[in-house]
């Protein structure tokens, strides 16, 4: 008996390693994390070769003079598992890089959903980290992620906050797109609340209304991707965490007291959330097979972050802003395709509701532990 109410699929709801060097002179001048880059010939993390636009993507860096993909100097060349992208000591460095620079030790970390960036803005006496100034930091390429980190103190807490998050279709792999969430985790970060624009597909769901995620389901995941592929540090976590009850009860439970008493009750749901690669939207077929599944609500991101947050224990509250409604059946009218627009439109309607929950939240987790 979990306390909360789950939607469910009738539209009621219930109780409920190589060693050589990386001679690429591509890659040579890289510091940090090209740690990894020296440990194995088949990568470098720099955005320029495994960002958006880069020439590697995570696995064969093609040099300047033309090297083949698949190939470094006659050898081939053996894709790098995900978990050795950022190993522990560069997730050290930037998170010591955050400590000194901010001062803070922040307890709190946000992830600000597309059009969320607000959440970040309400954030009381600020120390702001662009991307690019961050060693070894992705940078944003999605509008609406504006591409800062945000430390300082909300509701008494100390916070940290994504104006930005990564996604797998920017061309980032899961593990990097989740890195940030590691860097919380070394920064201090016990909780970490992750927001995002979805698609509902639970017809129960309204344009505006908030889903406050229980559960869900990873479709990266059923293909074989995952932000812990790869070799296992145990600095963060096990090799074969558990994900059943990932998403805090406690949390989940007291924001609905929190959505009861600011008088939006009718409009919060508990559900399940499913993350899509992107950058596309969804097929009908695709959002009917989703429904099957007993999914309540579609986006592109926050699964990897989940299970990233939890394989290295920390307690997660997260919750879709449902932007749009997902068709799921066939129709010509072109006003039920999803746009990106309307979803940064909607998210900023909703701005102010989104922020006064998760200022009550952090209130309520600050006076608990105080
Ligand atoms: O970062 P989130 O998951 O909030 O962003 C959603 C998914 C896509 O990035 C974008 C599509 O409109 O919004
Ligand atoms: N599908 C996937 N991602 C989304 C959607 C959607 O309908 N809306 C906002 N992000």
């Amino acid at each position: 008996m979990t306390g909360y109410k789950v939607a469910n699929g009738n539209g009621t709801a219930k109780t409920n390693g190589n060693s050589n060097g990386h001679s690429n002179g591509h890659c040579n001048g890289h510091k940090s994390a090209d740690y990894t880059a020296q440990e194995n010939p088949t990568m470098c993390s720099r955005d320029c070769c495994s960002g958006p636009g880069g020439s590697n993507r995570g696995n064969t860096c093609t040099d300047k003079k033309g090297a083949k993909a698949g190939s470094l100097n006659g050898e081939k060349i053996i894709p790098t598992p995900q978990s050795l992208l950022y190993p522990y000591e560069v997730i050290e460095e930037i998170a010591d890089f955050i400590t000194k620079g901010s001062g803070m030790r922040p307890k709190i970390g946000i992830i600000c959903g597309s059009g969320l960036g607000s959440l970040a803005d309400i954030i009381q006496d600020p120390k702001i980290f662009e991307y690019e100034k961050i060693p070894n930091f992705p940078v944003s390429t999605v509008e609406g992620h504006a591409g800062r980190l945000v430390v300082g103190t909300l509701e008494g807490a100390t916070v940290m906050a994504m104006q930005g998050r990564f996604h797998f279709y920017e061309g980032y792999p899961l593990a990097k797109c989740s890195m940030p969430v590691r860097v919380m985790k070394l920064c201090g970060v016990e909780y970490l609340f992750a927001t995002n624009a979805a698609g509902g597909i639970n017809p129960r769901f309204a344009v505006g209304d908030i889903m406050l995620m229980h559960d869900h389901v990873n479709m990266l995941g059923f293909a074989g991707n995952s932000p812990l592929q790869g070799p296992n540090d145990p600095r963060f976590g096990p090799r074969f965490p558990a994900l059943v009850n990932s998403y805090n009860k406690d949390l989940i439970n007291k924001a609905i007291e929190i959505g009861k008493a600011m008088g939006i009750e009718s409009n919060i749901h508990v559900g399940v959330y499913s993350c899509l690669g992107g950058p596309n939207y969804e097929t009908i077929a695709e959002l009917k097979a989703l429904r099957m599944m007993g999914v309540d609500a579609v986006g592109m991101s926050t699964v990897h972050e989940v299970i990233t947050a939890r394989h290295c224990d920390m307690k997660v509250f997260a919750f879709s802003l449902i932007t749009n409604k997902c068709a799921t059946e066939y129709s010509d009218k072109k006003d039920e395709e999803a746009n990106h627009e309307e979803v940064m439109a909607v998210a900023k309607n909703r701005q102010k509701a989104c922020c006064e929950l998760v200022s009550r939240l952090i209130r309520e987790i600050h006076l608990a532990s105080a």
